[in-house]
């Protein structure tokens, strides 16, 4: 099962997603961006593939440190390759992302389900083959009729409930909207929700990241009135004592860290800490279905749910795996687009969602992406 090859494939990618200045998606009119799948080939001719931005598998990248690592590797030894290619960053001068780890690391999973017929979270141990999912909305805008009032956030939460989501989770407003981050508007918001979609529904809010210890517990007493499950990211998460303190002075539920450095080692910090109620996880933030295996198994180690950051394959999969999360995240969602048109280089959602709230683990092998490989190569850019 020796790895041949490594290769990656650019392509254009139509999308109506616009990122802003803190990397939080927004709806705007249908644009082309680039999008990369990196291939990872065995001698049997077998491959396995995983996306991602361009940037994340530059040529230097590849050739620098995955194609050494990989070529001429067992493609089964995920765990020594793993290690191999994290041992890496240390002198990469911080060019060798976690990012790129959790994409190459992807690829050999799909790659090992794809040569066995399995689904991947099948190969790991399933757990469940349909997951319950929350609706994460977009942050916050300025658009009329999008999300730039509390009465728009209510609006939104009932079709979602029609939808069959059984769970909400608001990113409320940040900048660059103009008059944001703001914790009397992040509360009405929350407020209009509670008030659209009864009290069965579970709510949860991720805030504006750079908030003081005082506004952060401001919001968080404000949500313990409207019966939240959790509070996420409201403060700067390098700074895990204010965590700590945070932790120490709410009764709401604190999850994190999302998008801290430092992989499945720094969660184990912030839970020996008590930096967290609900440790987070996610495939692209902690470098790979691989090491966010090991998180969760920490946290379930110690009696911690550990919910997963993010959409696609990778992310179900893991949750599909595990019995230490209750959710899938489904996003990110706003009124004016329509999540369920999935992307245009896969065939069929790799989420498809039912009318109670259950994504469905698609019965394909590997990561079970249903790619058109005719759309990649027809937008082939290099
Ligand atoms: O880029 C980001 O910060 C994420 O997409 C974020 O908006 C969202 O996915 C998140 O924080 N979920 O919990
Ligand atoms: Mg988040």
């Amino acid at each position: 099962m020796i790895i041949t090859d490594v290769s990656v494939t650019v392509f254009a990618h139509t999308t109506r997603r616009h990122a802003d200045t803190a990397g939080h998606a927004h709806p705007g009119p249908a644009h082309q961006v680039e999008q990369a799948m990196l291939t990872i080939t065995s001698e049997n001719g077998q491959s396995g593939h995983s996306f991602c931005p361009p940037q994340v598998v530059r040529p230097d990248v590849i050739e620098k440190f995955v194609r050494k690592v990989l070529i001429g590797q067992d493609h089964r030894d995920r765990e020594r390759l793993w290690h191999d290619l994290a041992h890496w960053q240390r002198g990469s001068a911080a060019q060798l992302t976690d990012r790129t780890l959790a994409v190459v690391d992807c690829a050999l999973w799909d790659l090992a389900g794809r040569t066995l017929g399995q689904p991947v979270y099948k190969l790991i141990g399933g757990y469940r083959d349909r997951v319950l999912s929350y609706a994460s909305i977009m942050c916050g805008d300025e658009l009329p009729g999008g999300l730039a009032t509390p009465e728009d956030y209510g609006r939104f939460a009932q079709t979602l409930v029609q939808r069959g989501y059984k769970g909400i989770k608001l990113h409320t407003w940040m900048p660059p909207v103009s008059w944001a981050p703001d914790v009397k508007m992040d509360l009405k918001a929350c407020a209009a929700v509670r008030e659209a979609v009864g009290p069965d529904i579970s709510l949860m809010i991720d805030a504006f990241h750079w908030y003081s210890r005082e506004d952060a517990l401001r919001l968080g007493r404000g949500l313990e009135k409207l019966n939240f499950d959790w509070i996420e990211e409201p403060m700067d998460e390098q700074s895990m004592s204010s965590y700590k303190w945070l932790a120490d002075n709410l009764d709401i539920p604190v999850i994190g860290p999302e998008s801290a450095a430092g992989k499945h080692w720094h969660r184990a910090e912030w839970i020996k800490a008590g930096a967290c109620d609900i440790l987070r996880t996610g495939v692209n933030d902690v470098g790979g279905i691989t090491p966010a295996l090991k998180t969760m198994h920490l946290a379930e180690a110690f009696g911690m749910a550990c919910e997963v950051h993010g959409n696609t394959a990778m992310n179900l999969h893991l949750v599909a795996a595990t019995r230490n999360c209750r959710w899938y995240e489904r996003g990110l969602l706003h009124p004016f687009l329509e999540y369920d048109d999935g992307f245009d280089y896969l065939k069929s959602l790799s989420d498809p969602m039912d009318a109670d709230g259950f994504v469905h683990v698609p019965d394909r092998p590997g990561l079970g992406e249903d790619i058109d490989f005719d759309h990649i190569e027809n937008n082939r850019i290099r």
